[in-house]
């Protein structure tokens, strides 16, 4: 069944690559027209965090009206509270830099990317996957499907393998310069350039896609099910998250490259934090202010990767795909 479905909104561009197996859609946000100016994203998130409570409120929207990071959130035009948690971890690690090739797992509703978006100075290429449908951040493409099933990460892999897509588009390219281009006009203009010429929808992946190239700067990871409350069962979702993206990160990381995912803290992520320190210079454990204290998540926070490391020294033929 396909995962990855076709979606299109006003201001997106539907981009189909040739998968061995099938035909996907990515989403692909062509109008970089409008990046988020730094002033969207809080310079001075740490006053906000030195606002913050751990209150316990009974009714979520009541938490949720009291919570400072929510509040700011939507003062700040952010996705989700949860992009306090990312800033946070960029300003004590500087985890980005302009220009970047960063992949968001799990980046729906989108403030990760967002944060990606901005602090990657406007131009770099954001990449976020979800299982969720969810409109792209805008100067990010996203592509929707179950990260744990090979063939999405092959999707993934393919589309980072083809330099030319989620790069930053030329708007005079599109249209005339300072004018908006709407859904219908690239639509149409969609629908010409396949016939003219090899269009985006003709794209065949490089033959290194299956290989996983590796031109990633930066891999997140905020992937997790809702919880079911069996902390058991959480903490074993948590860990095959991490498990995979780890196994992703290491074969499509640009040595020096950075991973940062969250887990849920049990019995297993001692394991997950043994593999962390073969593959990384540094790894910390984080509990960003913003992630409420009663919530067992946590972050792994690994810089730099080391040289020659495969993902093969870690799971040996586990992820073999
Ligand atoms: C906490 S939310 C991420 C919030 C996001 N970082 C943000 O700032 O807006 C976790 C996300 O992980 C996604 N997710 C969980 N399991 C997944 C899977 N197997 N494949 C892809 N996405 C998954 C969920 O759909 C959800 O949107």
């Amino acid at each position: 069944m396909a995962e990855c479905r076709a979606r299109a909104t006003s201001t997106l561009q539907r981009v189909r690559i040739t998968a061995p197996s099938r035909n996907i859609v990515i989403m692909e946000y062509i109008s970089r027209l409008r990046p988020l100016s730094s002033g969207s994203i809080p310079s001075d998130f740490h006053e906000v965090i030195r606002f913050a409570s751990s209150g316990s409120s009974k009714r979520w929207t009541t938490r949720q009206r009291r919570d400072p990071y929510s509040r700011e959130a939507t003062l700040r035009n952010l996705k989700s509270r949860a992009a306090f948690k990312l800033l946070e971890i960029d300003h004590n690690h500087h985890i980005f830099q302009r220009g970047q090739t960063v992949v968001d797992l799990g980046f729906a509703p989108g403030s990760w990317t967002q944060v990606a978006v901005d602090r990657t100075g406007g131009n770099g290429r954001i990449l976020g996957i979800d299982i969720l449908p969810c409109i792209p951040p805008k100067g990010a493409s996203t592509i929707q499907g179950n990260f744990l099933h090979v063939e999405t990460q092959r999707e993934v892999k393919a589309f980072l393998a083809e330099d030319s897509l989620g790069r930053p588009v030329d708007r005079d390219a599109l249209g005339a310069a300072g004018e908006e281009v709407g859904y219908i006009d690239l639509e149409r203009q969609s629908e010409l350039s396949a016939s003219s010429h090899q269009g985006v929808d003709d794209i065949k992946p490089s033959a290194n896609a299956s290989a996983g190239a590796r031109v990633v700067d930066v891999v997140l990871s905020d992937m997790m099910a809702n919880t079911s409350g069996n902390s058991f069962r959480d903490h074993a979702l948590s860990m095959d998250l991490c498990n995979s993206a780890l196994a992703f990160a290491l074969d499509t990381l640009k040595r020096g490259g950075h991973f940062i995912c969250k887990f849920y803290s049990g019995a297993e992520d001692v394991d997950l934090e043994r593999r962390l320190r073969k593959a990384f210079e540094v790894v910390k454990r984080e509990k960003p202010r913003a992630s409420r204290s009663q919530s067992r998540e946590q972050y792994f926070v690994s810089k730099t990767l080391k040289e020659g490391v495969t993902k093969q020294d870690l799971y040996g033929d586990l992820y073999d795909h």
